[in-house]
């Protein structure tokens, strides 16, 4: 992983890849002289398809930067991305939001939902925006995993925290897209709540072949991930396969500890 530089590997069927998203020698720089800061440091990466990835790693290490790179969100200083074999750093803005809208789903911890309309409305929203007509049966199952079948007549303000958070998480679901990126996506959920959600988001990897990259503090929600990166200073410095949450929280203080050492 640290050392591939190659293109991403190619499958064979209808431009789907065994690689769902990748960063190669990407460089993400904020500022410049002085106040230059390298949020990423030449990141090589492979998100494989159909599985888990969990990015963990300390405040301002570069998390959010990687994800929003790999999701077209931001732009980089250097280095490339790809979404399944589609080269994205070259691409226009256009191009770029439409890449966005019909292959990616988003679940931020600040939910995103249009106050004037109400749960289901928010839930379909990119669908009707892209012109496309919801799975109904698909629509349904989502809607009763995150436990929303009551009130998708509310509109956000009539609803808590953790139920906009629900929403924002069937509203990704819904479409089914190549991939799901995730800011904290349990960030604001209580226990019971986040690991409902996060039961959801595994089965829909496990069953449905979704892939999902999430970004999180929680070495609890780590342990659904099949696989866990550990950015530290822009630099991916390991990664766990099959995680549990004491092995991420033990390698979580190895890392304190060699940082305060060294
Ligand atoms: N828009 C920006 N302008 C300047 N510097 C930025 C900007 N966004 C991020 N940075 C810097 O880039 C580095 C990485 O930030 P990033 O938000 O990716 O870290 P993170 O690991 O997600 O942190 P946290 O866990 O606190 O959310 C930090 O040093 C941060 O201060």
């Amino acid at each position: 992983m640290t050392t591939a530089v190659a293109h991403p590997r190619t499958g064979g069927s209808g431009g789907r890849t065994a690689v769902a998203a990748a960063a190669r020698q990407v460089l993400k720089a904020y500022g410049s002289g002085e106040t230059r800061v390298v949020a990423l440091d030449r990141v090589d990466v492979d998100i494989a398809r159909g599985a888990f990835t969990a990015i963990m790693g300390p405040s301002g290490s570069g998390k959010s930067t990687l994800m929003h790179c790999l999701a077209g969100l931001d732009s980089v200083s250097g280095g490339q991305i790809w979404v399944g074999d589609q080269e994205i750093t070259s691409l226009k803005d256009k191009k770029l939001t439409q890449l966005r809208r019909d292959r990616i789903g988003f679940i931020f911890q600040a939910y995103n939902l249009l106050p004037t309309l109400n749960g289901l409305e928010n839930i379909t929203l990119p669908m009707d925006i892209a012109g496309r007509k919801p799975d109904r049966e698909w629509l349904d199952r989502v809607i009763e995993t995150v436990g929303l079948s009551g009130r998708l007549k509310h509109r956000p303000n009539e609803l808590s925290g953790g139920q906009q958070q629900r929403v924002a998480v069937a509203r990704a679901l819904a479409s089914r897209p190549e991939i799901i990126f995730g800011d904290e996506p349990t960030g604001n959920l209580d226990s019971r709540a986040g690991a409902e959600v996060l039961g959801f988001l595994r089965r829909s990897v496990d069953e449905l072949g979704q892939t999902m990259v999430m970004v999180t503090h929680d070495p609890v929600a780590a342990s659904y991930a099949d696989r866990v990166l550990y950015l530290a200073d822009g630099r991916i410095v390991d990664e766990m396969q099959r995680p549990t949450a004491e092995a991420v929280l033990d390698r979580m203080k190895h890392f304190d500890t060699f940082g305060r050492v060294s």
